[in-house]
């Protein structure tokens, strides 16, 4: 079994990349999320994708952008990822140069596989709960409205920390395991320690 991909997201801080790469972070996610407390600047965010080695993922977090915002970030920072996290269709993910992946907000009544088949060209389905404002809210959800054999590669977020994660992993095996809130010390603050512990709490379950 491959070992859980680890991705950081909301980081603001240059100290906050470069622990969460020392620590063993596989991807790094910045938001451009204009109402998001963890919102970056274009300048900020090549400030920052710039500190990430080869073969850590800079990972960009959209929520219903229109084209040109995308095209617009894409011309200065070397994002490898998109993630989109609002109601883009599949049209809307597509045709920007890079891969995608999608986040689905679960609640009650949420077909997976039904909103996996609407997404067909994504490179893997991220699963969020459902909160008002769109994400990073710190907040779990039902795990099992995951089908099992989900037959996707799963990208398991919402409401993580060094304490549940190493549950979430032996139960669900996701492809990725991603985290925002669970190592803040506050919005957009990282904390090194955090970070430690949930990355621990996963290679644990990675046995
Ligand atoms: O971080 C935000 O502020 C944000 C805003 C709008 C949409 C998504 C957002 N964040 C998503 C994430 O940080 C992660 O992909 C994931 O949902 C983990 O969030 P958390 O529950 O805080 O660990």
């Amino acid at each position: 079994m491959p070992r859980t991909r680890i991705k950081i997201c909301g980081l603001t801080r240059p100290q906050d990349v470069r622990a969460a790469v020392e620590l063993g972070a596989d991807a790094i996610g910045f938001v451009f999320y204009p109402p998001s407390p963890r919102a970056l600047s274009i300048d900020r965010a090549a400030e920052l994708a710039a500190l990430l080695p080869p073969f850590v993922t800079a990972v960009g977090l959209f929520v219903n952008p229109v084209r040109e915002e995308i095209q617009a970030v894409l011309e200065r920072v070397p994002l490898q990822l998109l993630q989109f996290h609002g109601d883009e269709s599949e049209a809307d993910c597509a045709g920007h140069g890079r891969p995608w992946i999608k986040a689905a907000r679960m609640r009650p009544g949420v077909d997976l596989v039904e909103f996996s088949a609407s997404h067909p060209h994504a490179s893997g389905i991220l699963v969020d709960a459902f909160v008002e404002g769109y994400g990073g809210g710190g907040k779990t959800f039902d795990w099992s409205l995951i089908p099992e054999g989900f037959g996707r590669p799963l990208v398991l977020s919402g409401g993580l920390d060094a304490d549940n994660v190493a549950e979430a992993v032996r139960r669900l095996r996701p492809w990725a395991v991603d985290v925002s809130s669970g190592v803040e010390s506050g919005k957009g603050i990282k904390d090194a320690a955090r970070i430690a512990a949930f990355i621990d709490g996963v290679r644990q379950a990675d046995g």
